[in-house]
């Protein structure tokens, strides 16, 4: 009979489907079943199928720990491979102003990863009180320095210190966070390629991506409006086809613009702020937000916690990424994955600036 193949709906035709075992004891049975019977069926499991295909697996959790360790262990063999073409490695230098204890652990482990995907890595601290000038100066021996591929600031910088002018000093080409003005206007003209993308939504997009989970066409909300994430979230989304909503602090009616998120994107960084109930049932939710919130339990008496309610959350959602050992670490393989990227472009003679 054809009436089954004649229902069935067009994704399940245009996938490109593993042939199915040949069971011709399954089949029998199907034979016997009445034509309603069988377009219900298989509709039904088209629809597994097809849920299926889009997330790759049947993970509930995006895990950003493991995909990091997987995208390491990429850039390992590249760099590698690199090394034999060129006898060197792509260097990364970090710049640490003062002793912020979150900002001392995030460095450490810029180092560490990036010494274990196999990249040189230089550390600049500085004490809180340096001037502007000095931290100027450090930028410019950096833009110089031809071991140097990926420079990244740590921010949050001292009051005293203008990021911003420290931040557009940075050569456009080493600029692995992609703070730069260039790099800016890049990824917002919608049109040609983008240059040095920020880590934190890239890690986003990256994750997705590694997941099979659609963005073209779908409702992403992205809530907080940074420079650092926010922002680029947005373009990166919009820039994948997804309808963009960016919610922020005077947002009316915060609960029904995040009730419409296919794709959540949290990133207001406050912690355990959205409530499980808003989400979109069977949405797909990306928590940025690392907040510590004290706790009493711990050895280091804190806990991480994200920006939306995980216990309210998980139940009712498609798939969610954990805090920790989500976006955290997925930022600093993209951090890495730049440097390469840096060092390929100058190597090329494909770079940026001038
Ligand atoms: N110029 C600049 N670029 C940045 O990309 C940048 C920055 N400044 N300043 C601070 C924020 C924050 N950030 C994190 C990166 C990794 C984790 C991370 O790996 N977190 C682990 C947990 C780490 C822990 O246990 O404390 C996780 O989420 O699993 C967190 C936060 C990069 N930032
Ligand atoms: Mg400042």
């Amino acid at each position: 009979m054809d009436s089954v193949n004649v229902t069935m709906p067009c994704a399940f035709q245009t996938m490109p489907l593993k042939p199915f075992p040949k069971q011709t004891k399954h089949l029998d049975i199907f034979r016997f079943l009445s034509p309603q019977t069988r377009i219900a069926f298989t509709t039904r499991r088209c629809f597994r199928l097809v849920s299926c295909l889009e997330t790759n697996t049947h993970a509930k959790i995006l895990d950003g720990k493991a995909t990091a360790q997987q995208i390491r262990n990429e850039l390992k063999t590249k760099v590698d491979a690199l090394y034999k073409l060129y006898a060197m490695r792509p260097g990364l230098a970090v710049v640490l102003v003062g002793s912020r204890k979150d900002s001392q652990t995030y460095v450490r482990n810029k180092h560490r990863f990036a010494k274990e995907v196999g990249l040189e890595s230089f550390n600049h601290d500085l004490p809180e009180s340096v001037t502007e000038a000095r931290l100027l100066q450090v930028i410019d021996e950096l833009n110089q320095d031809p071991r140097v591929h990926g420079i990244l600031v740590q921010l949050p910088l001292p009051a005293h210190i203008s990021t911003e002018k420290v931040l557009q000093r940075i050569d456009v080409s080493k600029d692995v966070d992609g703070f730069h003005a260039e790099n800016v206007g890049r990824l917002c003209t919608l049109k040609g390629e983008p240059g040095f993308i920020p880590c934190t939504p890239q890690g986003c997009l990256e994750l997705l991506d590694r997941y099979n989970i659609q963005i073209q066409g779908k409702h992403a909300v992205v809530l907080g409006r940074s420079n650092i994430v926010g922002i680029p979230a947005a373009m990166l989304l919009l820039r994948r086809n997804a309808t963009v909503s960016i919610c922020h602090s005077f947002t009316e009616n915060l609960s029904e613009e995040v009730s419409k998120a296919d794709i959540l994107i949290a990133a207001i960084g406050k912690p355990e702020w959205i409530s499980g109930h808003w989400l979109k049932p069977n949405s797909v939710v990306i928590d940025v937000g690392i907040n510590a919130v004290k706790d009493v339990n711990t050895s280091r008496g804190y806990r991480l916690v994200g920006d939306v309610r995980w216990e309210e959350a998980y139940p009712r959602v498609r798939c969610i990424t954990p805090v920790p050992g989500g976006i955290g670490p997925m930022t600093v393989a993209m951090l890495l994955k730049n440097t390469v990227k840096a060092f390929e472009q100058r190597t090329r003679g494909e770079s940026l600036s001038k």
